[in-house]
This record gives C-alpha cells, structure tokens and sequence, in this order.
C-alpha cells in the first residue's frame, strides 16, 4: 500500500492528487474557488468553499484512481500562504471571510509598526520584511473589526489558522488545531530561530495566543482524518505551505538549489541549509519545509504577476483566446522589437517592493504589433524571475552560485518562456517529469512521516528531467536586456 494522496489549496482552485510511490501522478481533481472581491485592494475566500471543494476532490480522485481510503498510505496538505481564517472552536464556523494574501487591506497597519521602527526586529526573528502579505496583520484586523472578537479570542473560543490549520481541523473534526512551521513562519509571528511564537511580536499586534495553533515540523503524525469524510481515517502526515512543498517536491533539500514556480505569480526559493541567511537585495527568508524538528531555511523572493499577464492578454487585451496560444503569438516575431512590458498590476514584489508602481508597455514604435506585446509579456516573467535570482546571488555571493534553476508551475510548459529564462540567466533551466512539484511534496512529506520513505535519497532519485534549458544568448546581450528592463522599472515606479 504505497499511494499518497496530497490535497493542495490554492489560491484559484482545490486540487486533489494520488501519487505512487515513485512520485507519479495516479489521478488528479479540481474545482476552482471563488475569488471575492468586496472594494479595491481587498481578497477573500468563503472559508467554508475551501472546505467542501478541497474535500469533494479528495473524495473524487480516490474514485478516479480506484482507491479505497484504506489504501492510502497517508495524507498530505499543501495550500497557498498567508490567508488567513478564525473560527469558533465550538461551532468550527468561521467568524468573516478568509482574508487572502494578496489582499492589502493591513497596509495602515503595516505602516504603524514600520513607525514604530520594529522593521530590524521583525526581520532578525521572522526573516520577513513588514508588509500586508503576511498574515499577521491580517489576524488584528479581523480582531479589530469583528465585534467582540479580540474578547472571544482571549476567552480561548476562537482558533487562527492559515488553511492548512482550517483544513485539518475539519478534517479531524476539530480534534486537532495545528501547522507546520513553514506556514508558520508566513504570519510574522513565528522566531523561526526555535519554531516558537514570539510574545514581543503577538504583544505588538495586540494578539491573544489562546488564538493560536501548535507548531510542528512538517513530516509529522498530525491526526487521522474522521472515518467518515473519506470512508475510513487517513493518516495526516505533511503539511507545507505550496512554496516550501514545491522546493520539496522538487529534491531542493540543501544548500544551494533552487526552484522558480511560474503560476499566477512566480515565487522563487532557494534552500540555504540549516542556515538563516538575510538578504541584503530585497528577498525574504523563510522556513523551508522541515522534516525534522531541525530548522532549515530558505531565501525567498515572490513576484506577484507572472503567468497572470498571460491571462491580462487574454482577459484584458484579448490578443488570445487561450493561454495555450500565447507561445505562437510571441513566436511570429524574432523578438520583441524593443518592447519592454513591465507587469505592475498590483505594484512591485520582490526584490523591488514598490506597492505605489503601475503597469508599464514601454518601447512602442509604428511597428510595434501585438505580437511584440505578447513577446514582451512573456519576457516579462523570465525578466522579473532573472531579477530574483541577481539578488539571490548578490546575497549569496561567487562561492554559492546556484548553478541550475529547476521550474514549475503551469506557465513552465512554456519553451520559449523556459529558454528565455535560460538565456538571460545564463545557467541551464530544468524541467522535471512531474511538474505537479506542490503536491509531490506534501505527499514526500506525508509518505517520510508514515514510513513509505525511508530517507530522502529515494526521493531525490525519484526527481528526472524532462527537458533541459541551456542558455545560449551572448553574456553581454543579456546584460544589456536587463539593463533595459531595469530603465522600464524605473518608469513604471516613477509612474
Ligand atoms: N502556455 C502557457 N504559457 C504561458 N503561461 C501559461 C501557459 N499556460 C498557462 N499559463 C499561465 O499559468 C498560470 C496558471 O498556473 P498554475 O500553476 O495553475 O497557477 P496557480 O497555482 O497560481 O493557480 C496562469 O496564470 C496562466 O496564464
Ligand atoms: O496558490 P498559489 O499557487 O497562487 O500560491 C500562493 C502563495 O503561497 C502565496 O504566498
């Protein structure tokens, strides 16, 4: 009995995946989610919807795979990050909506605690700069704006969770309040230095800790799914936040390899073993997913528009019906013809960090068609990825030099994306078999918690490439390519 089955909340859709032991997808659900959007800069999600979709995949990939639950070795959860939801511990209903990660409603917050010069603390505890994407900030303005929650909380009735913690709950039926330390570490609440809350930063936020979840590596015997909900109980044995999972699932386990995941947005990360490194150039350190009550780390640098300019295209230009077409769009020209696109929908993430920026199509000639549009969106993501990994390596400095970069993610089926990223970079872009990298990790992780693993080594050997990138442009033409795109940055900054 060797099948894992991983569940992988995330942010446009539930997913359910059974895996072999050699990490191949057996069968695979999904159901998108509701994406709520109640006045400019705000995301929410039913709380509720994540549940019940995340629950009818998992119910609809065993039938796919023709599995009992029984034949599952083990469970693993992996969900997008940040979001954040209470609920009532009697009832285990959510007190307001799950407040998304990209939604930017705790900025005021974000500027008080900056005032109050607590930037240098928060860095050297979390290994996160302040900013409305983690979920921190997020917990106290629901405290704040839900009556009587803060006193509810403090009474010990209410619970905070980011989704894995929503989703185990239900799933245990409430017997189990718990994440993992890789989630843990997105709240700005967690000294990842002893995988502890830290009361200095829950006084700060004015955050009651009955509120709050117990921290646990992330290969961990979590519960048993209630025997209903499944036909009979799982065993929960992972859990990590779908970034960390990816590295997992990608064999990134030391110090030194690296991971881009090209979806809605781009988050790459590199492992830095077990230690906490902080970044001079605009990234973050994270906890990566850990298998052992040993800390180990990554740096981390998280672009918000990546494959989301393809569907702009699509949805907002409609130069294509489908993000499949993009590819033959961008290729009916040799290149972009001097268009630079620079993405800025929802401002600048890493390793730039300008909320203020626009989006910016500069470079526009006569000739310029719509083809050299899509060209330049394309470019966009290899040039916004291209800049994460400069400020990886300014930070890391010649004698860590990544020397590959291992992609996934739904845009990384993209070749001519894939070798533009390889020309610019300059080191070879490889593209593994299973690209389905998030959910392979919750379930390495769930698999190594349960004794289907017996060490990491197994998994490594089960990584293989499916197609190696090797760049193939001049150094200094791709010098010159992101000094271009570096001047339409400028301008898109100075609006
Ligand atoms: N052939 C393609 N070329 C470029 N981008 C693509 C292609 N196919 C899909 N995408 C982009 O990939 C993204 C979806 O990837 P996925 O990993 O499913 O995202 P997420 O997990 O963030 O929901 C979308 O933004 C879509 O526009
Ligand atoms: O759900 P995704 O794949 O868009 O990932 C979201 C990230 O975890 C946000 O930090």
């Amino acid at each position: 009995m060797s099948y894992l089955l991983a569940l992988d909340q995330g942010t446009s859709s539930s997913r359910s995946i059974v895996f072999d032991r050699a990490g191949r997808v057996v069968a695979l659900a999904q159901r998108e989610i509701r994406q709520i959007y109640p006045q400019p800069g705000w995301v929410e999600h039913d709380p509720r919807e994540l549940w019940s979709t995340q629950l009818e995949t998992a119910r609809e990939v065993l039938a796919k795979a023709g599995l009992k639950a029984g034949e599952v070795a083990a469970l693993g959860i992996t969900n997008q990050r940040e979001t954040t939801v209470v609920w009532n511990r009697a009832s285990g209903e959510p007190i307001h909506n799950a407040i998304v990660w990209q939604d930017r409603r705790a900025e005021p917050t974000c500027a008080a605690l900056r005032a109050q010069g607590l930037e240098p603390l928060v860095r050297r505890k979390t290994g996160l700069i302040i900013d409305a994407y983690f979920s921190g900030t997020k917990l106290k303005w629901i405290l704040d704006h839900v009556p009587g929650a803060r006193d509810a909380a403090r009474r010990g009735e209410l619970a905070f969770g980011t989704v894995d913690s929503w989703l185990l709950w239900r799933l245990t039926g409430g017997r189990v309040h718990a994440t993992d330390v890789s989630n843990a570490s997105r709240t700005m609440l967690l000294d990842v230095h002893r995988n502890e809350w830290d009361e200095e930063l829950l006084a700060a936020l004015d955050i009651p800790r009955e509120l709050l979840p117990q921290v646990r590596p992330s290969a961990h015997l979590y519960g048993h799914s209630e025997s209903a909900l499944l036909g009979a109980p799982v065993a929960i044995g992972g859990i990590a936040g779908d970034q960390q999972a990816a590295l997992f699932g990608q064999a990134c386990f030391s110090a030194g390899l690296a991971k881009n995941t090209y979806g809605t947005g781009c988050f790459m990360l590199m492992h830095t073993g077990t230690e906490f490194r902080s970044s001079a150039n605009g990234l973050i350190t994270t906890s990566a997913a850990q298998p052992t009550a040993r800390p180990e780390f990554a740096l981390e640098g998280s672009v918000f528009i990546g494959g989301a300019v393809v569907q702009w295209l699509r949805d907002g230009l409609r130069a294509i019906k489908g993000s499949g077409e993009v590819q033959a769009l961008a290729e009916s020209v040799p290149d972009a013809g001097g268009v630079v696109f620079v993405p800025a929908f929802t401002g600048l993430g890493a390793p730039y960090w300008r909320p203020e920026a626009s989006g910016a199509i500069v470079g526009l000639t006569r000739g310029s068609t719509v083809a050299h549009i899509a060209r330049a969106a394309l470019e966009s993501i290899a040039f916004q990825s291209a800049a994460l990994l400069q400020a990886m390596s300014r930070d890391l400095g010649a004698e860590a030099a990544v020397t590959e970069l291992r992609v996934d993610g739904g845009a990384c089926v993209n070749d001519m994306l894939m070798q533009f990223q390889a020309d610019l970079l300059g080191i070879p872009v490889v593209r593994p078999q299973v690209i389905e990298t998030t959910a392979l990790g919750a379930a390495y992780l769930a698999g190594l918690a349960c004794g289907v693993y017996a060490g990491l080594d197994e998994l490594s050997r089960n990584w293989r490439v499916e197609r190696r990138f090797l760049p193939t442009l001049p150094r200094e033409r791709a010098a010159e390519l992101m000094e271009r795109w570096e001047r339409a940055v400028r301008q898109a900054v100075a609006g």
